[in-house]
């Protein structure tokens, strides 16, 4: 499978590029940064800390696209809206890390998926999308006098907040509660708040140094608490994950995915 690679810079677009030379199957046909980078000319390989591999970083999303067979994108939102239209335009497999989509975006991100298969999910780990299961069965099982609070600890560059996945285990347990997470996400607290509201879903951001990605779903009960968490501590893995996403949405039929349809998490 070919596959391009968009913010091939960045920290998850080199290791993208590594995923890429270590899986069977896969080949890189293009990196891609945004004019103006100062990396485009750069040998891709020796980007990524790879031998050589004649492939210089270019800033030609239109031209990378139309020779290959899928796009990696862990970029910024406004970037991954223009490269989804891209991607629908030449048919072939998006697959989607960046966080921080708003809902203007997510329904680009869903007009585009009318013309080609998108996996999008804030976290590309096996743990992660496993957690996720497990927090909309504790979260079913348990009524609202369980209080459901979500902390998550990232590196000092991460630029938003809460984290994609944070906000994924939030909407597994909002799931799991059969109620809208819009209507109950508390992501900020400051001040006099006022006793926590019944049934809420509360957010806790940490930013500090090089941490890769640490999550704690809390279910606070009446002289009890119940912790699941994942630690991530490698981007590797993401990485990972985006390059199986990208080889099992290969020839799928237009759609919006998320991961755990990839991993097959659906029926637990
Ligand atoms: N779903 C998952 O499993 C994971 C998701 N992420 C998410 O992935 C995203 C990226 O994270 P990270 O790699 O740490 O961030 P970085 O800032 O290190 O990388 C982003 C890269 O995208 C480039 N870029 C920005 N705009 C464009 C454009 N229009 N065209 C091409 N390239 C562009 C940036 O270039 P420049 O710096 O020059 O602007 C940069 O090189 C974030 O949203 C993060 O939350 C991260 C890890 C795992
Ligand atoms: O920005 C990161 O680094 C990460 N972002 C994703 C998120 O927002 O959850 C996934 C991972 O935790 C690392």
């Amino acid at each position: 499978m070919r596959l391009v690679v968009v913010g091939a810079a960045g920290r998850m677009g080199r290791m993208l590029l590594r995923a890429i030379h270590d899986a069977p199957g896969c080949t890189l046909s293009a990196a891609v940064e945004r004019p103006g980078s100062p990396h485009l000319g750069q040998d891709s390989g020796l980007l990524a800390g790879l031998p050589a591999n004649g492939i210089p970083v270019t800033d030609d999303a239109a031209a990378a696209f139309a020779a290959a067979d899928g796009v990696l994108d862990f970029t910024t939102p406004d970037a991954t809206i223009a490269f989804a239209a891209l991607a629908a335009r030449t048919r072939i497999a998006h697959i989607v890390g960046t966080t921080g989509l708003e809902p203007s975006h997510l329904a680009r991100l869903a007009e585009a998926a009318r013309d080609t298969a998108i996996v999008r999910s804030g976290n590309m780990s096996l743990g992660v999308n496993l957690l996720a299961a497990l927090v909309r069965k504790v979260a079913a099982t348990l009524g609202t006098d369980w209080d459901i609070e979500i902390v998550e600890m990232h590196h000092r560059m991460k630029v938003d907040a809460p984290s994609g996945t944070a906000v994924l285990l939030g909407e597994a347990a909002a799931a799991g509660r059969e109620v809208d997470l819009a209507q109950e996400r508390v992501a900020v607290r400051d001040g006099q708040t006022g006793a926590r509201v019944p049934g809420t879903i509360g957010f806790a951001t940490l930013r500090g140094g090089t941490v890769v990605g640490e999550h704690k779903v809390i279910f606070a009960g009446a002289g009890e608490r119940l912790e699941l968490a994942h630690l991530a501590e490698d981007r590797g893995l993401f990485a990972q994950g985006a390059v199986k996403a990208a080889l099992w949405g290969r020839g799928r039929a237009p759609g919006l995915y998320s991961m755990a349809d990839v991993l097959g998490l659906d029926s637990l």
